[in-house]
């Protein structure tokens, strides 16, 4: 645990004085996050050192950042295990091949099933089908023993072209939401998820916001 937190707090010490040292330049570094950070600590402080936030501040600002934006990440896995927007993707052999042991001629259609890998209790454990975003805790690769068993946005060569942008708009929408108000289901809500294309809720999903 030291040896992992000496390496962090030297990796973003590096970074941070870099920032510190291209501000003091006049460079601007608003730019993302820490540099905003760095831009508006010089500004408030004014040059008194009291003012300001330290280093081990500002590192300890970046490792929440971090950590909090894991957890929104984790939840949004667990929502696109659930319920994966593509429910299965198909693909066809072009010519003669092997997968997995199995020779198949060429022209055949396979379907993967998404949904059900999914929802595997023999992938996922006893408690696939609970909605469990602590399960993503330690990233994909630790949530089951088969690291391709996740795949809401596909795999491979194809994967999909808009996952990141699709993560943070996802993010940037419930942040905006959340800033304003709070929200729970309403009573109303019928869980029903179906498929038209993807997979939606049948009903809708009516939540009841409160503003803050
Ligand atoms: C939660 C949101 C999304 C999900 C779950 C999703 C899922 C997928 C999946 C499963 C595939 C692979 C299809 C296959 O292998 O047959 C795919 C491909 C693709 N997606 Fe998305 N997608 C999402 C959002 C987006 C967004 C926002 C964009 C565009 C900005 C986008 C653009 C594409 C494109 C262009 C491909 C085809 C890539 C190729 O064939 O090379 N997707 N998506």
């Amino acid at each position: 645990m030291r040896e992992i937190d000496r390496k962090i707090s030297k990796l973003l010490r590096g970074i941070i004085e870099k920032r510190d040292k291209a501000t003091k330049n006049g460079k601007t570094n608003n730019d993302d996050l820490l540099g905003l950070l760095v831009e508006s600590n010089m500004r408030e402080s004014n040059g008194k050192v009291n003012l300001a936030m330290t280093t081990e501040d500002i590192i300890e600002e970046c490792k929440l950042f971090y950590f909090a934006a894991q957890e929104v990440t984790m939840i949004l896995y667990e929502v696109l295990r659930l319920y994966p927007p593509v429910i299965f993707l198909t693909r066809r052999t072009y010519k003669e091949m092997d997968i997995g042991g199995i020779k198949y001629p060429a022209g055949v259609n396979l379907l993967l099933p998404l949904l059900f890998i999914h929802h595997d209790p023999t992938i996922w454990g006893k408690d696939a089908s609970k909605f469990n975003p602590e399960r993503f805790a330690e990233g994909i690769s630790n949530a089951t023993k088969y690291q391709s068993a996740f795949f809401p946005f596909g795999w491979g060569p194809r994967i999909c072209i808009g996952q990141n942008f699709a993560l943070l708009e996802a993010k940037m929408a419930l942040c905006t939401i959340l800033q304003r108000f709070s929200f729970q289901l309403s009573p109303s809500y019928t869980h029903a998820p179906y498929t038209v294309i993807t997979l939606h809720p049948e009903h809708g999903a009516q939540v009841m916001l409160k503003k803050l």
